[in-house]
């Protein structure tokens, strides 16, 4: 790994029997990187980010996370990686106070780290008056904005992120984007999968996954050079159409 690569791929390949999900896929992500990972639905985004967060092992090639090979080092990998998907974040039941010393006991920070960040936490997204209200009582966007903040308890090196604006209002979803800029600033690496275009548009660069393989790979303005048109959205539909 490069001083700089935070993520590196090399000929990812994930079989289900017969069947190949993700085929020799090869990138490398920087510190600091808003990298958007695309794709349709079934494309394999979601098999490839399980084998980068090490909870799938791959059929063939490698990759290194923070530093670790995510097959021989794969307990290190998830320690120095957080993760929010759309389908699965906080507990309903629980407050916000009370998800966020659960998570920060699961990450194994003390008590005194946790009341800190807990404060810090709240101070930051201004929930004082939330804190002690049950996450299944707020509306969908503040679950993930909290969500977000949870998965960064442990001071994680990389977060990747599932769908994690899927249902969110436009606004609140430019909310939670100027979150992640927050973050990628202070130098954490953001791997986001969306089905929204215009959040395409923010990363740094995006990769877009056709049937298992990565078919384009750049920073939005050269893609849309390369495809000849005015959006990302655009390119999305050039390129399943030219698969096709
Ligand atoms: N455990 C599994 N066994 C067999 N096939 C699987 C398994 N997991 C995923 N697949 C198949 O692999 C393909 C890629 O699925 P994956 O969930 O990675 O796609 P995706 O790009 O994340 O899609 P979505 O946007 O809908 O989440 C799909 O055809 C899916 O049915």
């Amino acid at each position: 790994m490069t001083k700089d690569n935070m993520i590196q791929v090399q000929n990812l390949t994930k079989m289900f029997g017969d069947f190949t999900a993700v085929n020799n896929i090869s990138f490398e992500v920087e510190k600091g990187e808003v990298f958007g990972f695309l794709g349709a639905n079934g494309a394999g985004k979601t098999t490839a980010m399980k084998m980068l967060i090490g909870i799938s092992k791959p059929t063939h090639g490698a990759a290194t996370v923070a530093g670790y090979n995510v097959l021989t080092e794969a307990e290190q990998v998830k320690r120095n990686i957080g993760y929010m998907s759309q389908r699965f974040s906080l507990y309903n039941d629980l407050t916000i106070k009370e998800n966020i010393v659960f998570f920060g006991g699961i990450y194994g920070l003390s008590s005194a780290d946790i009341k800190e960040k807990s404060q810090a936490m709240i101070n930051e997204l201004g929930l004082h008056d939330m804190a002690d209200s049950l996450v299944g009582s707020l509306p969908l966007g503040w679950k993930q904005k909290v969500a977000f903040s949870v998965a960064l308890l442990h001071n994680p090196k990389i977060v990747f992120l599932d769908e994690p604006t899927g249902g969110v209002d436009p606004i609140t979803r430019r909310q939670f984007w100027e979150m992640i800029y927050m973050e990628a600033n202070r130098g954490v690496t953001i791997f986001v999968t969306t089905h929204y275009m215009d959040e395409a548009e923010y990363c740094d660069r995006v990769s877009i996954m056709v049937a298992g393989k990565i078919e384009a790979l750049d920073t939005p303005k050269n893609l849309k050079r390369q495809f000849q048109v005015d959006s990302m959205n655009q390119v999305f539909l050039k390129l399943a159409r030219n698969i096709e």
